[in-house]
Order: C-alpha cells, then sequence, then structure tokens
C-alpha cells in the first residue's frame, strides 16, 4: 500500500440510538445502540454467539437494509455514504467457485474499472504471496482447505482498498501459527485505515484493537473494554493475559 493512499484513508463512522428488528421476528436486537468506529483506528468487537455482532456489520456495510427495520443515524466524518467507502470479508468467505484465486482476488477491480491492469495483478500477486498462496493462484476455491479460503478472502479484502474495513471473524479458519502471522499482516497493511473486526478470541482483540467493546445483554449494548498499553500488533504479556482472563470472565457472565 502506498503512503498516499494511507493518507486519503481517514474515515470516521459513528452509529447512533440504533433500533433494529428483523421483518421476521418480534425480538428487537438493539434498542439505543452506539458505536463510534475512529479515523485510522481499529475496533474489535466481542460478545456471545446471538447477541447481533453479524447484523451490527451487515448494517454498516448496507447489506441488511431490506431484512430489517431499523432506526438510528449511521454518519460519516466526511458526509459519504458509509456503503461506498466499505470492505467487507463476511464470515462465510463468499469466494466465486467459477473463478480462481487470483480472479477472486481481483474481483472489486473488475467491478470498479473494469479488467485488471498489469498493476492491479501485481497488487494482487503480492498481497496472495503474504498470506501465503502464491502457489495456489491458478486453483479454483473448491481445491481449497477452509484456512486458505479465508486467506484468499483476506487477500481480498485488502486487495479493495478502501477506508472502512469490515471484518467477521477473519481469522477463525486458520491454525495458531497462521492466524499469529496474519494478524500481524492484517495490522501492518490495514494500518490508518478505520476497521471493525468481529472476533470471538479476546486475545486476538487484546493483540488487534485500538477500541475493545463486548456487545452483551438483549436488546444487545456496548461496553468499553481496558486496552493494553502497547502499540499494535501487541505480543502476549502478563497484561495482556491478565485482560484475556478479564474478558473471559465477563463474556461468563453473559451466558448466564
Ligand atoms: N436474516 C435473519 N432473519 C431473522 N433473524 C436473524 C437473521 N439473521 C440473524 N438473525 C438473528 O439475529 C440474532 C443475531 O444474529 P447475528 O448473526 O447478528 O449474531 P452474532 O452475534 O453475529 O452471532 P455469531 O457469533 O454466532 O456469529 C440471532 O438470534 C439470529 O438468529
Amino acid at each position: 500500500m502506498t503512503t498516499d493512499t494511507m493518507m486519503k484513508s481517514g474515515v470516521g463512522v459513528n452509529l447512533a440510538n440504533c433500533k433494529l428488528r428483523y421483518l421476521n421476528s418480534p425480538t428487537t436486537l438493539f434498542e439505543n445502540l452506539n458505536i463510534q468506529l475512529p479515523t485510522g483506528q481499529w475496533t474489535c468487537i466481542l460478545g456471545r454467539s446471538g447477541c447481533g455482532k453479524t447484523s451490527l456489520l451487515r448494517l454498516l456495510a448496507g447489506l441488511i437494509d431490506d431484512e430489517v427495520q431499523w432506526q438510528g443515524q449511521l454518519t460519516t466524518n466526511n458526509d459519504q455514504q458509509l456503503s461506498s467507502q466499505v470492505a467487507y470479508m463476511a464470515q462465510q468467505d463468499l469466494l466465486f467457485p467459477w473463478l480462481n484465486v487470483l480472479d477472486n482476488v481481483c474481483f472489486s477491480i473488475k467491478i470498479s474499472k473494469g479488467k485488471p491492469n498489469t498493476n492491479d495483478k501485481r497488487r494482487a500477486l503480492e498481497l496472495l504471496e503474504h498470506v501465503g498462496l502464491s502457489d495456489y493462484v491458478n486453483a479454483f476455491p473448491d481445491s481449497l482447505s477452509g484456512g486458505m479460503r479465508q486467506r484468499v478472502a483476506l487477500a481480498r479484502t485488502l486487495m479493495q482498498d478502501k477506508p472502512v474495513v469490515l471484518m467477521d471473524e477473519p481469522f477463525s479458519a486458520l491454525d495458531a501459527v497462521t492466524r499469529h502471522k496474519l494478524q500481524n499482516l492484517a495490522a501492518q497493511l490495514l494500518k490508518n485505515k478505520t476497521v471493525l473486526l468481529i472476533t470471538h478470541d479476546p486475545q486476538e482483540a487484546l493483540r488487534l484493537g485500538h477500541q475493545i467493546l463486548l456487545m452483551t445483554s438483549a436488546p444487545a449494548v456496548m461496553q468499553h473494554l481496558p486496552v493494553p498499553s502497547a502499540s499494535t500488533p501487541r505480543q502476549f504479556d502478563a497484561e495482556l493475559a491478565g485482560l484475556q482472563q478479564n474478558i473471559i470472565e465477563r463474556l461468563e457472565r453473559d451466558y448466564v
């Protein structure tokens, strides 16, 4: 990523007083929910399964409007519509089975400006090298493992080069070493982007988050959690271990 590109990244997001209910459900998922995504920082959200994390992400990405009734104010600090400034990495990798790995990674380019040029392809190949898939550029998604597919999806998200990046459990299918490496890589390549990352892994949130939020209760509310003092991506140390234990205890309380 060039410095120029980074300078252009600078979108803060604010969702205020959000009330949301799925049209086919009587349950209000959010009532008075507020969240701020500070410009150029990573926000990590933790919360028990089913509390509404993916719904929040899809709402921010503009992907849910026809399934829900929602109220509230969704604004950005550049007054442009958020959905046009977002790269979204879903929980399922959503790779196109008829496209090979390279074409999957270049897909957003194809949509936005037509055929990828030599620079686009070079960038895609670089990203595939970073995620350890240089030998698979011509492979089709069906022939890849779950973790490999997740790495392709990560490369595709990075390729989009949008100022706001929404990621739903992007590293969940990876082995521990690959996860650690890709967390570091994402922190490096998405530096200065505004990132919202959903994870079930407190350690991941503590390694990567400038802001860590715990989503609890129903309707869901957001609690701010303490963040370690070191800069990201953080190493696992005694401070991080203590905070991790604290998060697990708080999460447990939401399960009773
Ligand atoms: N399209 C839909 N229609 C109706 N209800 C839905 C729909 N999608 C999700 N829900 C419900 O909304 C609630 C929140 O789901 P969501 O996927 O946002 O939770 P989550 O916190 O991301 O869960 P997980 O951690 O398991 O991914 C759940 O009760 C789910 O059943």
